[in-house]
């Protein structure tokens, strides 16, 4: 089941020569169940910061980030990441290239028993289009079938919150603009709630329920951009 996100009063700050520099702070923004939330802003801003505090690999210095009802960071307290039920979609979080298409969806799903891992890997495949394309490696994909496998591994364990880090980046337009649509679609059928960062205005429109601009660490208009249910 997926989660609404809530995030209070967050500071994030990295330990500097000088004693800890603050990224953001006074950040507050809602995703609700099954909605796309999504954070737009200029290089340096901290978006990927915010993205990286949600996922548990920065502590929260102050505020706090909820998934549902469990508390993931406060200043008092720090869910590690692999307790958290949060997917990624980062770009540094490529594909496994000695893995199949079929291997690389399953990686998440090792602790379910072969009869359900098999039906759950094919269920993604087929979710993203890409059922025919099982056996392939990463190299015999082009760029966007590479990254709906990415989608469909992000999406098997059935995470309660999908974080999207600049997934389109490395696409040419066409492909780029079809896939957004594509994905946004799967998304809304998987109820899933997702967070997405990305530095294109017209990327945010075409994914998000919600979105924001970030300046220096601050978040600026968190309004909805679709009617309730569109
Ligand atoms: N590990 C780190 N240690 C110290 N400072 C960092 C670290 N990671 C990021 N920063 C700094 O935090 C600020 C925000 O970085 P962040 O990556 O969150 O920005 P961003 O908005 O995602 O940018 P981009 O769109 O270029 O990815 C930047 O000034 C960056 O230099």
């Amino acid at each position: 089941m997926t989660a609404p996100l809530h995030i209070e009063g967050l500071r994030l700050a990295y330990d500097g020569a000088h004693g800890l520099h603050t990224i953001v702070e006074g950040f507050s923004l809602s995703v609700a169940q099954g909605h796309i939330g999504c954070l737009l802003g200029p290089s340096g801003c901290g978006k990927t910061t915010v993205l990286r505090a949600i996922a548990g690999f920065e502590p929260a210095r102050a505020g706090s980030i909820r998934l549902g009802d469990t508390l993931l960071s406060s200043a008092a307290t720090h869910l590690p990441p692999e307790r958290r039920r949060v997917g990624m979609m980062f770009q540094e979080y490529a594909l496994f290239p000695h893995l199949t298409a079929h291997d690389n969806v399953g990686f998440g799903l090792r602790r379910m028993a072969p009869p359900e891992r098999e039906a759950r890997i094919a269920e993604m495949l087929a979710l993203v289009g890409l059922a025919d394309a099982a056996r392939r490696y990463p190299h015999e994909l082009s760029g966007g079938q590479q990254q709906r496998v990415a989608l469909a591994r992000a999406l098997a364990p059935s995470p309660d919150l999908l974080l999207l880090d600049e997934p389109f980046s490395n696409l040419d337009g066409a492909t780029r603009e079809r896939l957004v649509a594509e994905v946004r679609t799967i998304l809304r059928a998987a109820g899933q709630t997702a967070m997405l960062v990305t530095h294109n205005e017209a990327e945010a429109h075409a994914l998000a329920d919600h979105m924001g601009t970030m300046h220096a660490g601050k978040l600026a208009h968190w309004t909805a951009t679709r009617q309730p249910g569109a």
